[in-house]
């Protein structure tokens, strides 16, 4: 029997853009992969991951504006509801509760969308996520702080109004058993006591971006890009600069 205990403390300083490093919280998914690399959770990846959530009402245009994010920044794109969807379609053990919840305009619970978010992280090659219609509940949030041992880096919130959000799900023409009016107006409800208080906690934190999401979807996009651009911007050698000044690894073959 073998027992692997590492300890490290590190120091980091941050030479570049004040305001945009502090939104990076480098160090805090920094350490957090360190430690879990050491207790084996997860597979070793090259490059810390940078976490985008994107959230909104329902036909706010969070898939939409992934896909134009995806082909201009190369993120890798995880939306919440097609992970669900696809766990239906296969049938699984939870397809059951997943499809009932998403009728019924509810919130399926935390413990299984974590998985399914930590699944396809975990097979990505990608270090750059964006993690679409997800946390939907402080629930959610927390749950996925805990689980996968990260922030997002950046928070984009796409603001609609009701009107607009009704008129686009019902125009979406996907074959969703949600795209109708009776869910649309229980989702709705749904957004506002249970979702808002997930954009106002990133609010608060400084991490949010608010897109106002009407207009035409190149318009909308050109106010996204610049958020991205902004990370893009900054070369990779000078993002930090951090330095390991302990590190002990006890290997007890007792
Ligand atoms: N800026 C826009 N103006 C009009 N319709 C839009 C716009 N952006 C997206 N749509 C349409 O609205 C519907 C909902 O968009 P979607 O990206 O699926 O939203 P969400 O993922 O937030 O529910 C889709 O049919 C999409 O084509
Ligand atoms: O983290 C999530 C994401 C989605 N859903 C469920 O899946 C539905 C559809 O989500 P999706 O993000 O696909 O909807 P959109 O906002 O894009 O219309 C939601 O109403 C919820 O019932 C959920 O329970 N948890
Ligand atoms: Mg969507």
């Amino acid at each position: 029997m073998w027992r692997r205990v590492a300890s490290l403390s590190s120091s980091i300083s941050s030479s570049f853009l004040a305001q945009t490093a502090s939104r990076l919280n480098t160090w805090e998914s920094l350490t957090t992969g360190i430690a879990q690399q050491a207790k084996g959770v997860i597979a070793p990846k090259e490059k810390t991951p940078f976490i985008t959530f994107v959230l909104g009402g329902p036909g706010s245009g969070k898939g939409t504006q992934c896909i134009k994010i995806v082909e201009t920044f190369g993120f890798a794109h995880l939306s919440a509801g097609d992970l669900l969807r696809r766990e239906i379609a296969s049938k699984s053990a939870d397809g059951a509760m997943i499809l009932n919840t998403i009728k019924e305009g509810k919130i399926v619970p935390s413990q299984v969308t974590v998985k399914l978010i930590q699944k396809e992280m975990e097979l990505s090659d990608n270090h750059k996520f964006l993690i679409d219609g997800f946390p939907r509940t402080e629930e959610n949030r927390v749950s996925f702080e805990q689980i996968i041992g990260v922030e997002p880096n950046v928070v984009l919130f796409f603001d609609c109004p009701e009107e607009e959000m009704v008129k686009r799900v019902l125009n979406r023409n996907e074959g969703r058993v949600d795209d109708n009016l009776e869910t649309i107006k229980k989702r709705l409800t749904v957004f506002q006591a249970l979702s808002l208080p997930v954009i106002n906690y990133y609010s608060e934190k400084g991490k949010l971006y608010t897109i106002k999401a009407i207009g035409t979807e190149d318009e909308i996009f050109e106010q996204v890009r610049p958020i991205f651009a902004a990370f893009e911007a900054i070369p990779l050698n000078t993002r930090w600069n951090w330095n390991i000044s302990a590190l002990v690894v006890v290997i007890d073959m007792s």
